[in-house]
């Protein structure tokens, strides 16, 4: 790997799924509510190893690493897979401290996941104590169109009023997956001043 790499740290968030605390439960939760969990890691996957698998398996928190091409210059992505939030609970630390952008998902299949967004955006926003964070606000599985409960437009003014990017992604079927990640990379680059080599600094990035 190049010295000369900008490490760039990315967390991927959304609500935490109702898990059930055994492994068989699960399971079954999620074949009865599976249009309620919102595929953070199936996007991560897709993303580092061009792979979707169909099954579920509760997230315990991942980092992924890989390098990205973004407009000529090599970026060291650091992805960091979580397990989602809870709406009442606090913010991780290491969700905030030193994460240089973010992506927060929901499904388009899933209102209740769509309005924790706002929720998760604020979490980080009162912890960094920052009035604007590098953020993508991504619709997941959409391909799933027959179960759709968020409307696109929905997704863009949520992001419009955040000052985020906004996407729909399918990992099942490969689309705007890398999309999702450039947008990422597009909104910390914003956060950099002209002939600057690394983002400002913010009270939340560790430098
Ligand atoms: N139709 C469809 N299903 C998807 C897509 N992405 C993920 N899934 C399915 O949704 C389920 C949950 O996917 P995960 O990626 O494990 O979801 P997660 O958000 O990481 O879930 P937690 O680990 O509970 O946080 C799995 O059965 C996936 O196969 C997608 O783009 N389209």
């Amino acid at each position: 790997m190049s010295t000369s790499m900008k490490k760039r740290k990315i967390a991927v968030l959304g609500s935490r799924s109702v898990g059930t605390g055994t492994r068989v439960l699960d399971i079954l939760s999620s074949c009865l509510s599976g249009l309620y969990l919102l595929g953070k890691s199936s996007l991560v996957k897709q993303f580092i190893d061009n792979n979707f698998v169909d099954s579920y398996y509760p997230t315990i928190e991942t980092t992924f690493s890989k390098s990205v091409v973004y407009k000529g210059v090599e970026y060291d992505c650091h992805i960091i897979d979580t397990a989602g939030q809870d709406e009442y609970s606090p913010l991780n630390s290491q969700h905030a401290i030193g994460i240089h952008g973010y992506i927060l998902v929901y499904s388009i299949a899933s209102k209740n996941s769509f309005n924790m967004i706002q929720v998760i955006h604020d979490k980080i926003m009162d912890f960094c104590g920052l009035e604007k964070i590098p953020c993508v606000i991504v619709g997941s599985k959409s391909d799933l169109q027959s179960s759709r409960q968020v409307d696109p437009k929905d997704g863009q003014m949520l992001a419009k009023q955040n000052d985020c990017a906004w996407i729909e992604t399918s990992a099942k079927e490969n689309i705007n997956v890398g999309k999702v990640f450039e947008l990422c990379l597009q909104e910390i680059e914003k956060n950099t001043v002209p002939n600057q080599q690394e983002p400002q600094a913010k009270s939340c990035v560790a430098m």
